[in-house]
C-alpha cells in the first residue's frame, strides 16, 4: 500500500538536525520504506545524498525504491567516454549522471527498478540485503533461479545479470544501492553503454559488461509493481516493521532541506564530465576533400574533463602546420565537448576572414574533433 503523508513525521523525526538527540519519540521504529514520485535521476541521486548526510539510521534502516526515464550512469571513477555513446545519447535525449558509489556503468528506464539499502555503516551488509531481494523473488515465483555472486551481482538460470550493485561508505551512514531488470528495453541497453570511441588511455574503473535479461521475459507477471511490493515485504518482515510503501517528492524542499542544490550540483558539466579521471585520446581520421583522402592525427590529454595538451598532425598542403597550431592552442583548456568546440573554432575563425579555403577545411576538421567528444 502507497501513504504518501505519514513519512513526513517518521523522516523528520529521523533528522539528526530536527530534533534534539535525546527524548524524541522515532514513530519510525525500527525502519522505512520509501519510494521516489520522481523519475528524473538527479533528484533520486539528490535524495540518495541527503539521506546520506541527514539522517540517523542507528536502528532505523531505510529502504529507497525509486525508477528513471532512460539514463545512463556511470560510477564515481569513470571515464563516460570509454563507458557510453555519448553522441547517440545526446542525440536521443538519455540523461548522462556520474553517481557517488564506484563501480560500473548500467542503464536505467522506468523497466529498471533501483533499490537503495541505507544503515550505518556497522550494519551496512550487501549479500544480506541480495539474499532479501531473491528471497522476495522466490516468494512471488518460487521456480525462479536467482542467485547472489561473489561481485554482488543477481543472476538468473545461472548466467543472465538481472542486478548490479554499487556502494558508498561514510564515516557513519552508508548505502547499498541496486537495480533490478524487469522489464528494461535490452536494444538501447546494449547500443548507449557501448563506446564508439576510439585510442582512449586511461585509468578509470571500467565497467565489466555481462549478458543482461529482465524478469518479465521469464515471467509475465513479474512487473515492477509486484517486484516492489514482494521486496517491500520482505523488508519489512525482516525488520519488523509496517510494509507500507511511503510516497516521496524529492523536490519537496520542507521534507529535505536543501535537496534542490544537490539535484542542481549532480548536473553540472563539471561533477558529470568534470570529475573524470585524467585520460589521452590517440586517434586519427581520414577526411575527403576535392576527391583525395587525407588522414589525420590527434593527441589530446585531458584533466578535469579540460584539454590540457593538444595535437593535431594533418599534411602540411592540406592545413599549413601554423594553422594546426593555432587550433591546438585553441583547445588548450576548453571544455573537451561539442558544443565549446563550435564557439571556439567560430571564435578563431574570425582571425581568417574570407580564407574560404580555410574555412572549409578547418570546419571538416573540427566536425571530426567533436565527434570524439
Ligand atoms: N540496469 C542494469 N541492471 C543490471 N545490469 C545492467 C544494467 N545496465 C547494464 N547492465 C549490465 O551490467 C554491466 C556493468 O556491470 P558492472 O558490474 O561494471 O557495474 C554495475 O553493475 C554497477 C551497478 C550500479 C548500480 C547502481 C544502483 C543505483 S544507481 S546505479 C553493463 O555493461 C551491462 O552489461
Amino acid at each position: 500500500m502507497l501513504i504518501p503523508f505519514s513519512v513526513k513525521n517518521c523522516f523528520q523525526l529521523l533528522c539528526n538536525h530536527k530534533v534534539p538527540a535525546a527524548g524524541f519519540k522515532n514513530t519510525a521504529k525500527n525502519g522505512l520504506i520509501l519510494q521516489s514520485i520522481s523519475n528524473d535521476i538527479y533528484q533520486n541521486l539528490a535524495v540518495e545524498d541527503w539521506i546520506h548526510d541527514h539522517i540517523n539510521l542507528d536502528g532505523k534502516p531505510i529502504l529507497f525504491f525509486w525508477r528513471n526515464s532512460p539514463s545512463v550512469v556511470i560510477g564515481r571513477h569513470q571515464n563516460p567516454w570509454q563507458e557510453c555513446n555519448l553522441n547517440q545519447m545526446r542525440e536521443e535525449g538519455i540523461k548522462l549522471a556520474r553517481r557517488k558509489s564506484g563501480g560500473g556503468t548500467v542503464y536505467h528506464d522506468m523497466g529498471n527498478i533501483n533499490l537503495t539499502f541505507f544503515t550505518t555503516k556497522n550494519k551496512y551488509d550487501r549479500m544480506k540485503n541480495l539474499k532479501l531481494i531473491v528471497q522476495a523473488l522466490n516468494s512471488v515465483q518460487p521456480q525462479l533461479d536467482v542467485q547472489a555472486t561473489k561481485r554482488f551481482d543477481l543472476i538468473l538460470d545461472g548466467q543472465y545479470k538481472i542486478s548490479g550493485t554499487a556502494s558508498k561508505i561514510g564515516r557513519t551512514a552508508a548505502y547499498h544501492h541496486c537495480t533490478l531488470l524487469c522489464s528494461t528495453d535490452g536494444a538501447s541497453l546494449t547500443s548507449f553503454l557501448k563506446s564508439p570511441y576510439q585510442g582512449i588511455k586511461s585509468n578509470a574503473t571500467a565497467s565489466i559488461p555481462a549478458v543482461v535479461k529482465n524478469l518479465l521475459e521469464k515471467d509475465p507477471t513479474l512487473t515492477c509493481e509486484v517486484l516492489m511490493n514482494a521486496v517491500a515485504e520482505s523488508y519489512a518482515t525482516y525488520h519488523q516493521i509496517d510494509s507500507h510503501i511511503n510516497l516521496i517528492n524529492p523536490t519537496d524542499e520542507t521534507l529535505f532541506p536543501g535537496i534542490k542544490s544537490k539535484a542542481k550540483e549532480l548536473q553540472t558539466w563539471e561533477w558529470i564530465y568534470g570529475k573524470t579521471p585524467k585520460f589521452s585520446v590517440n586517434t586519427s581520421f581520414n577526411v575527403l576533400y576535392e576527391q583525395s583522402c587525407v588522414e589525420i592525427k590527434v593527441f589530446i590529454d585531458i584533466k578535469n574533463g579540460r584539454i590540457e595538451m593538444c595535437n593535431i598532425e594533418a599534411p602540411d598542403h592540406w592545413l599549413p602546420l601554423e594553422v594546426c597550431d593555432i587550433l591546438c592552442s585553441g583547445f588548450i583548456g576548453s571544455k573537451f565537448c561539442p558544443i565549446e568546440t563550435t564557439l571556439m573554432t567560430n571564435m578563431l575563425l574570425k582571425t581568417y576572414p574570407e580564407d574560404y579555403e580555410l574555412h572549409s577545411k578547418w570546419n571538416i576538421l573540427c566536425e571530426k574533433m567533436k565527434g570524439i567528444m
